[in-house]
């Protein structure tokens, strides 16, 4: 952990494969327990909890979440981890199954302590310079872009990463889309609810279990199975599964710092997700929060700034920006009315 506090803001990265072997039903979900530990260890998490169904498999890490599909993997982590070093053993391991990347996407937020983060983390130069390097050229569709929150100096940015080959950018699902929700300045009263009883002893899934079903992120999709977990003496995770759809949360509770993320997958034809979004940012009542989609629709992140303006969250920025195989990324930023838009 970093000297000034704990990091929230998550790096994400999702890797897409293609191949002809026969098992592609199962594809990267073949790949041993022991293997995947060997990818984390790069970045330098560890599984803390795990769950999966038909479709795939979920796992909640000391530092975020990993979701394993038979042809896509998405590793989210927080702190000062080193996600992209997952990238040459995952392609290894991947390769000696017969699969070979089509499809690559990096995101993340603008970091609390940036100073804290090291190689190849230390920039957003630095991470895209290493991204080049350690992808196949066949991804010959390229583009990186640090999408601003306001047209002039601003204190929060979404990074983002594509690449792409030929193959990919006809497979590509344009019904699809994921929402990546950034929150800071928790409500304090409701930020309490992720620090565990002093003197408690339960384990960290109890402990999960219990802040789960205390704080309503139980409720914000009844239909999903959800795996979470209680960190000590506070911090939360959860994943939650639903047919082919994942949703997460992590929460940095602490004071000065506090952070909570939510993000979801979800289809055009899906009305029931905005109804979710809102649940999830009401757990946690944040001063700011940024909203960034991909494959957004205007009707989508039009009617995802609406739904917030009853909240007291008022839309003040937007930014969209149109990236190869990915559709357009757009980013918005939100903050109460007590706060100025100079703040964000
Ligand atoms: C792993 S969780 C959730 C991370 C997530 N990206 C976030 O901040 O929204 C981080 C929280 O758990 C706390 N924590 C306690 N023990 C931890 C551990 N062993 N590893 C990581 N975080 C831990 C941190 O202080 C922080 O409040």
């Amino acid at each position: 952990m970093a000297m000034s506090g704990f990091e929230g803001f998550e790096k994400r990265l999702e890797i897409n494969f293609s191949g002809d072997d026969p098992m592609i039903g199962i594809g990267l979900r073949q790949l041993e327990f022991e293997l995947l530990e060997e990818i984390l260890d790069a970045v330098q998490c560890t599984v803390v909890s795990a769950m999966g169904n038909g479709f795939f498999d979920a796992y909640v890490l000391s530092e975020s979440s990993l979701f394993v599909y038979p042809t896509k993997i998405i590793i989210k982590t927080c702190g000062t981890t080193q996600l992209l070093k997952s990238i040459p053993p995952l392609l290894v391991h991947a390769h000696h199954m017969g699969l070979h990347v089509s499809g690559c996407r990096y995101t993340r937020g603008s970091f609390i302590f940036p100073k804290a983060q090291s190689f190849p983390h230390s920039s957003f130069r630095e991470e895209v310079m290493y991204l080049e390097e350690n992808l196949p050229s066949n991804l010959c569709y390229r583009k990186a872009c640090v999408m601003p929150s306001k047209k002039s100096k601003s204190s929060h940015s979404w990074h983002v990463y594509t690449a792409s080959d030929e193959q990919y950018m006809v497979q590509h699902n344009p019904d699809m889309f994921t929402i990546e929700v950034c929150m800071t300045e928790l409500d304090r009263i409701l930020a309490r609810k992720f620090f565990r009883r002093p003197g408690d002893i339960y384990s960290g899934d109890l402990s999960g279990k219990e802040m789960t079903a205390l704080t309503g992120i139980g409720n914000i999709n009844p239909a999903a199975l959800v795996c979470d977990f209680g960190f000590d003496p506070c911090g939360y995770s959860m994943n939650s599964i639903d047919g082919a759809q994942y949703a997460t949360i992590h929460v940095t509770p602490e004071d000065g710092y506090s952070y909570a993320s939510f993000e979801c997958i979800g289809s055009h034809y899906d009305t029931n997700i905005l109804e979710i979004l809102k649940k999830a940012v009401q757990v946690f009542r944040p001063a700011t929060m940024s909203i960034s989609i991909t494959g957004a629709t205007e009707d989508l992140y039009t009617r995802v700034r609406d739904i917030f303006q009853p909240l007291g969250l008022n839309c003040r920025s937007c930014i969209i920006d149109e990236f190869p195989s990915a559709g357009n990324v757009v980013f918005q930023t939100f903050t109460t009315r007590r706060k100025k838009a100079a703040d964000i």
